[in-house]
């Protein structure tokens, strides 16, 4: 996605997977693989799950929002100095604002704590959410999160919740944003009970492989407003490539190509 848009840009530009599974190393070897990166003389990196947290502390400095959310997603060398940036929130509000325009935001449950969750609750709350309820099977997790999220917005904003509560906050709901791993391919299956979708609730899923989870073709069934997990996927890509060029991406561009990437049969990933 990044070297096709930077191709139809005219610009020479590799992005490289450096999968520490393949490499035999462990979550933690994260900062060597930064150091490594900074002395052959990348510009950046994205970084992904598990270590955009224990990336942290072989940065130099944060991007406010990166530093607010104590994750990272996006490194830039400049100046001989590593910056952290956090473009997943934005990319969610992106696309948030651009799939699901004007949806009520009085009420919302996030389902799924982790950093993906995370960040999608910043961007709820950044976005206008007013009552942000957030519910997963670690209840504590949850609760740890809502309230990190209060004292950066208020205390009344977010609340953690059990499972067993959900029922009751979704009827009460004017949307739901899924982000646990139920629907991905090696997870499949419906992550709530089909009888708590209505048509006035609509449903964002952040899951993206496949594009059309079990939840985002029921919801459409049962005649929700729905947006599926892709958009999130491209927009974070769209502003971590802005900050590593300077240029402005075409994003409609991008989300074409994700669209037909997607469909297609994943990576071979090899290293040699
Ligand atoms: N569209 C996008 O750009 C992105 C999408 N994702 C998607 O989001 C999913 C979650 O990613 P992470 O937050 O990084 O994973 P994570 O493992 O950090 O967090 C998942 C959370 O969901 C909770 N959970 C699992 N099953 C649950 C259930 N049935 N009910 C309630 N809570 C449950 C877990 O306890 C955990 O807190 C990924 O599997 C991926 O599909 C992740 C990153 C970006
Ligand atoms: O978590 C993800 C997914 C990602 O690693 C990818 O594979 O596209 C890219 C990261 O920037 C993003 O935060």
């Amino acid at each position: 996605m990044h070297e096709r848009e930077a191709d139809e840009l005219g610009l020479r530009y590799l992005y490289r997977r450096l999968d520490l599974d393949v490499m035999g190393q462990p979550a933690t070897a994260v900062g060597d693989v930064l150091a490594a990166a900074r002395l052959v003389g990348y510009d950046g990196l994205n970084v992904t799950h598990p270590c955009k947290q224990l990336v942290l502390p072989h940065l130099d400095e944060l991007s406010p929002d990166a530093e607010a959310l104590g994750a990272v997603n996006t490194v830039v060398f400049r100046d001989g100095r590593a910056v952290g940036h956090n473009t997943d929130w934005s990319g969610f509000a992106r696309a948030f604002d651009r799939g699901l325009p004007d949806a009520a935001l009085d009420r919302v449950v996030l389902l799924g704590a982790g950093g993906a969750g995370a960040a999608v609750a910043h961007a709820l709350l950044t976005l206008g959410t007013r009552r942000l309820t957030i519910v997963d099977v670690d209840a504590a997790r949850a609760g740890e999160l809502a309230g990190a999220l209060g004292d950066r917005f208020g205390a009344d904003r977010a609340t953690g919740a059990a499972p067993a509560t959900l029922d009751a906050t979704l009827r009460e709901a004017d949307g739901l944003v899924h982000a646990t791993p139920t629907g991905m391919a090696a997870h499949p299956g419906l992550p709530v009970d089909a009888a708590l979708l209505r048509p006035d609730l609509w449903v964002a899923d952040i899951v993206y492989r496949p594009l059309e989870t079990e939840l985002v073709r029921t919801a459409r069934r049962l005649g929700c407003r729905v947006l599926d997990g892709g958009g999130m996927a491209v927009f974070q890509a769209v502003d971590a490539f802005r900050l590593f060029t300077g240029v402005e991406p075409d994003a409609e561009r991008m989300l074409a190509h994700f669209t037909e990437l997607v469909a297609g049969p994943g990576p071979d990933v090899r290293i040699s």
